[in-house]
């Protein structure tokens, strides 16, 4: 399949209701769809990559001081081999940033999930990032509010239906992304779900980036200037599984290519509980509940959906900020399939 097979969405045709109607084919039948006319350029597209790349040629020892290892927040720096999916070692090095918010002190603590909560880590040696991203976030918040909303009202549903999961600021998580080329095809990330809402990804100009579609995986192609959406475990949850939450991957590049992308994720605020919106009865009769995945259960409380993504990608941050009690209690009750055995050496999580 190549590119133009995969739906190509224009938010400037999203006040129709043909607009709308195509939304939700694309939502519905494929679950990742490019997005135009969104108001990002692809001069500014252009520049954040370019930006990331600089982060990316910072000195190792730039890097280490906002290596994610120092946040119980999971925030910052991972270094190739820091990171799984599916069970597998992903090859990319990655910077994270979330929110910018205060962390809750040690005897406010009342879930694991709300240590998620917290500042992230700025480069010292490259002080033009923390606006530049933050300006990032701000906008791409704006825009992936907008198309939940429409894919809401495309759904038959009040398109407000999903804004007090929200609140005032949608919780967000973003990713400058870097593949490097490896000798052969490797898992640059392994197939996976996006635990929110809904996921934006900026591509440079190299391919990789696959979905899974019955039996096959479709090339992502990189359109220049488009935002690929792909709809994550939340609207699952929350449409009953008339969206799914489609399984996708990258595959490193090889022969001196390496591949740049940024990734969006937006969910509800971590405290919510994702409703079942009420569908229109020919919709209705469509959602037949969400996939039951006994390796990765979909849970409609937000903090723990989110920390589920978290704890299982980065262990070795886990072993060092989520190693106690709250946490064995967690995994006993939500997380039983995680290879718990490998977390914690010492008190056998
Ligand atoms: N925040 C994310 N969406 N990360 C996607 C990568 C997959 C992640 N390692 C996982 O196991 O879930
Ligand atoms: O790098 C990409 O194109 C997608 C990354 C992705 O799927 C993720 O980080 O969740
Ligand atoms: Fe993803």
């Amino acid at each position: 399949m190549d590119a133009a097979t995969l739906p190509i969405i224009s938010m400037a045709q999203l006040d129709s209701a043909e607009g709308l109607a195509k939304l939700r084919h694309a939502a519905s039948e494929v679950g990742f769809f490019y997005l135009v006319d969104h108001g990002l350029g692809s001069d500014a597209q252009q520049d954040y990559l370019a930006l990331s790349q600089q982060f990316f040629q910072l000195s190792a020892a730039e890097k280490q001081q906002v290596d994610m290892i120092h946040s119980p927040h999971f925030r910052g720096y991972n270094a190739v081999g820091n990171e799984m999916t599916a069970g597998r070692l992903d090859a990319r090095e990655q910077f994270d940033w979330m929110n910018e918010e205060r962390a809750l002190a040690p005897e406010q603590l009342r879930a694991p999930w709300q240590k998620l909560i917290g500042p992230n880590l700025w480069p010292d040696g490259m002080p033009a990032l923390k606006p530049a991203l933050l300006t990032l976030q701000s906008k791409l918040s704006d825009i992936t509010v907008n198309v939940l909303q429409k894919l809401v009202e495309s759904l038959g549903v009040d398109r407000n239906a999903l804004d007090a999961t929200i609140g005032e600021q949608p919780y967000t998580h973003a990713k400058l992304i870097r593949y490097p080329a490896q000798q052969s095809t490797q898992q640059g990330v392994g197939a996976h779900k996006d635990p929110g809402y809904l996921t934006l990804v900026m591509q440079d100009s190299q391919s990789g980036l696959k979905v899974e579609r019955g039996n096959d995986w479709v090339d992502v192609e990189p359109i220049p200037g488009a935002l690929v959406v792909n709809i994550g475990e939340l609207l699952e949850l929350a449409s009953n599984g008339f969206l799914k939450a489609t399984n996708h991957k990258v595959e490193s590049p090889t022969q001196g290519v390496e591949r740049y992308s940024i990734a969006f994720f937006m969910a509800a605020q971590l405290s919510a509980t994702v409703p079942v919106l009420s569908l229109p009865p020919e919709l209705k009769a469509r959602a037949t509940g969400p996939s039951i995945d006994p390796n990765n259960p979909l849970l409609t409380d937000v903090g723990n959906n989110v920390l589920k993504g978290r704890l299982r990608s980065h262990m070795h941050v886990t072993r060092k900020h989520y190693c106690d009690d709250p946490l064995r209690d967690l995994l006993a009750k939500n997380f039983a399939y995680m290879p718990t055995a490998d977390i914690c050496d010492e008190c056998r999580i």
